[in-house]
């Protein structure tokens, strides 16, 4: 990184939804911030008028990629491959938004793109920084549920607002999108997976859309994981459940329960991180880049998200469980 004042100069690619949670973190770690020109663009940077330094729109990737030390790639995510691919030739560090890719073979292209630059490459994987998750990975190491058995993940939230979402080669659906966070959880949780079985169904009622999907994965421990998503009307509030069962205790969470849950009896301060999970996950990618610890969340914890998640659009298609050669 060419820095100046010890802070590098970012590069914001994506002007939406989740440009709004990333760009505190930016204006904190950044000497500047640069804002692709694209739908939002304005208006993400009106709304930070008094942002500690400079924040200002650039009119081309080019110019952004010329200028910038790190890029963040928060765009949809089947134009990851190139605006990564993009980013890592021009010489930059990139942070991208899960998932690294729309498919497994243009993620590993990705780590592989970052490996012969030499540049680093952070998925953002910003559920491994909510609290009650690391609670849970916490718990589960100390040994508080004994030898994993069967692990339960719920994900359910409003049908995303974004065109693309809707399309299913675009987004990959509830499964790629939505879901992927509860099934990286359960590979970070329970370990390597073995095979992946799905079932996706797809109906609408009032005008509302609903996607549901159900992903059962078989670890190698012999722990099974069942991850189900819910993509519903705009009424349906967000939330997330988990229940994990060892042969020795069941660790429990549910966000309609207000917070707390068995697992989150770990109040040590970097599980309840002050500054919230995304300004936490771009903190660590930070500090990296510039000699700190690596990063919780791998290039190849990414990749390998992105294959199980594949292959549980591969079962929905087929109708038969996947098997998952073994991670390198
Ligand atoms: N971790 C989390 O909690 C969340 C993660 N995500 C992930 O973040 C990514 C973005 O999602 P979200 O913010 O909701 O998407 P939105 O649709 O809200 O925003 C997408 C932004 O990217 C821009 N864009 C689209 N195509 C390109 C392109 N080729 N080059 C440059 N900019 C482009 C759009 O501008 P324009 O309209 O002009 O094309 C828009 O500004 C996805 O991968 C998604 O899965 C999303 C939500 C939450
Ligand atoms: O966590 C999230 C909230 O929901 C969004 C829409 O499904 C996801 O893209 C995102 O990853």
């Amino acid at each position: 990184m060419t820095m100046s004042d010890g802070r590098p100069v970012i590069g914001l690619v994506g002007a939406g939804g989740i440009s709004r949670a990333h760009l505190p973190a930016l204006l904190e770690l950044g000497s500047r911030v640069l804002v692709l020109r694209r739908t939002g663009a304005e208006a993400l940077v009106a709304a930070h008028s008094e942002a500690p330094v400079p924040l200002e729109i650039v009119d081309s990737l080019a110019e952004l990629l010329d200028r910038s030390d790190v890029v963040d790639v928060v765009t949809p995510t089947p134009t990851h491959l190139d605006i990564v691919r993009a980013a890592l030739e021009a010489g930059c560090d990139v942070v991208c938004e899960k998932p690294l890719a729309r498919t497994a073979a243009d993620a590993r292209e990705l780590a592989d793109c970052a490996a012969a630059t030499g540049r680093r490459l952070f998925p953002a994987h910003v559920v491994r920084y909510f609290p009650e998750y690391l609670a849970l990975k916490r718990a589960v190491d100390r040994g508080e549920a004994g030898r994993l058995a069967v692990l339960r993940f719920l994900r359910s939230g409003s049908f995303p607002a974004s065109g693309w979402f809707a399309d299913l080669e675009a987004s990959g659906g509830v499964i790629m999108d939505q879901m992927f966070h509860d099934l990286d959880q359960a590979r970070l949780i329970a370990g390597p997976v073995r095979s992946v079985s799905a079932l996706r169904t797809r109906s609408s009622r009032d005008g509302h859309r609903l996607e549901v999907g159900h992903v059962i994965l078989t670890h190698a421990s012999g722990a099974i994981s069942q991850c189900s998503g819910v993509w519903g009307p705009p009424s349906l509030t967000f939330s997330t459940e988990y229940a994990v069962t060892g042969d020795a205790w069941t660790l429990r969470h549910s966000s309609l329960d207000g917070g707390g849950g068995a697992a989150l009896e770990d109040d040590s301060s970097d599980v309840l991180d002050p500054y919230g999970p995304y300004t936490a996950q771009l903190r660590e990618f930070f500090a990296a880049m510039t000699g700190g610890p690596a990063p919780r969340v791998s290039v190849e914890d990414g990749v390998e998200a992105v294959r199980i998640a594949e292959a549980a659009l591969e079962s929905v298609a087929t109708g038969a469980p996947v098997s998952l050669v073994p991670e390198a």
